[in-house]
C-alpha cells in the first residue's frame, strides 16, 4: 500500500505565485505522509490568451516554476507529477506536457498532450488550444514507480478511451488525468468519464484539477479525484477555490490484482480491432 496525494490550485499568469501555491501543496503532502504528489495540467501558469500562453513559456532549465518544484522534490524526497508548458519546436507554439519529477528532483518522464481542446459551444466555452499548442504524437509507456506503473495523459485526452485502453494494455496500474476542465463540461462529464476510465481499465485513476477563476475569461471546475479500479471515488476535492488543498488515498495493488482476476476483461480482438 502507498499513500498518494492529489493537489488542487488556481493557477494564474504569475508563475511565482503558482510556485508558492505548489510549495504549499508539497508541504501538505509531506505532512500527510504521501509518497507522491500529483498536480494539475498547466500548474505553471494559465494565461488569458494564446499569445500570452506563448510569451510566458520557458525552457525547462529557465523556468523558475519548474526549477523551484524540482528543488522541493529533491529536498522532500517526494516525486511530483506536474503539468506545465514548454517551448515548442516552432517558437509560435508551446507544448502542453506533464512531467514526472523523481525524488532526486530529476525530470524522469515527459508526456506531451496528444488531443487538443478546440471547442465552440453555444453559450459555453470557446477555446482553441491548437492556436497556441503543438500536439504530441506519441503515448508514453507506463513507467515504474514505488506506487506501481504510472501512465500519463492530459485533460481532454480523457474523452478518448483508446489512449487509456492502450496504456492499460501496456501495463498501467495508475492512469493520470491532470486537468483544467471547464465548469459546464465538468458538471456534465468529468466524474462519469473518470469513473468509466477506471472501471474499463480496472486501474487507479488520479486526476488533479485546476479550480476557480484564473482570469477574467477562465474558470475551472475543480473536483480533483482519486478513483479505485472498481470505480469507487476515494477522494474528491470539490470546487473550493480558497487555499490550495490536497486529498490523499491508498494505492492498493493487491485490490487491483483481485479485481482483474475476478472479472477478466478478455477482449474479442478477433471481432473488433485491438487498440
Ligand atoms: O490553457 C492552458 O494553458 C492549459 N490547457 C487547458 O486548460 C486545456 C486546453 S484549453 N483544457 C482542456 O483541455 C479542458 C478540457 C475540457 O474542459 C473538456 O474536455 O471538457
Amino acid at each position: 500500500m502507498a499513500l498518494v496525494a492529489v493537489g488542487q490550485l488556481t493557477s494564474t499568469a504569475s508563475m511565482a505565485n503558482n510556485l508558492r501555491q505548489c510549495q504549499l501543496l508539497v508541504k501538505k503532502a509531506v505532512r500527510a505522509g504521501a509518497r507522491a504528489l500529483f498536480l494539475p495540467e498547466a500548474s505553471d501558469y494559465i494565461a488569458s490568451s494564446g499569445e500570452e500562453t506563448i510569451s510566458l513559456a520557458k525552457s525547462a532549465q529557465e523556468s523558475e516554476f519548474l526549477v523551484g518544484l524540482q528543488e522541493e522534490a529533491r529536498r522532500e524526497k517526494l516525486p511530483i507529477h506536474v503539468g506545465i508548458h514548454e517551448l515548442g519546436q516552432d517558437s509560435r507554439k508551446v507544448k502542453n506536457t506533464v512531467l514526472w519529477i523523481d525524488e532526486h528532483g530529476e525530470i524522469a518522464q515527459r508526456y506531451q498532450k496528444i488531443h487538443l481542446f478546440d471547442v465552440d459551444i453555444k453559450d459555453g466555452p470557446v477555446l482553441k488550444e491548437s492556436n497556441s499548442v503543438e500536439r504530441g504524437s506519441q503515448i508514453l509507456p507506463p513507467f515504474s514507480t514505488t506506487l506501481g506503473k504510472v501512465a500519463s495523459t492530459i485533460c481532454f485526452d480523457l474523452r478518448f478511451p483508446e489512449i487509456s485502453l492502450a496504456l492499460k494494455r501496456q501495463g498501467a496500474d495508475i492512469i493520470t488525468f491532470p486537468s483544467a476542465f471547464t465548469v459546464p463540461t465538468g458538471k456534465a462529464h468529468w466524474e462519469i468519464l473518470l469513473r468509466a476510465r477506471a472501471i474499463e481499465t480496472q486501474s487507479y485513476v488520479i486526476a488533479a484539477a485546476q479550480v476557480g477563476r484564473h482570469n477574467e475569461k477562465r474558470v475551472s471546475y475543480g473536483h480533483s479525484m482519486i478513483i479505485d479500479p472498481w470505480g469507487t471515488v476515494l477522494a474528491d476535492l470539490g470546487s473550493n477555490d480558497g487555499e490550495p488543498e490536497i486529498a490523499t488515498a491508498e494505492i492498493d495493488l493487491e485490490l487491483l490484482k483481485k479485481i482483474r482476476r475476478e472479472m477478466p476483461l478478455s477482449r474479442r480482438t478477433d471481432v473488433y480491432p485491438e487498440v
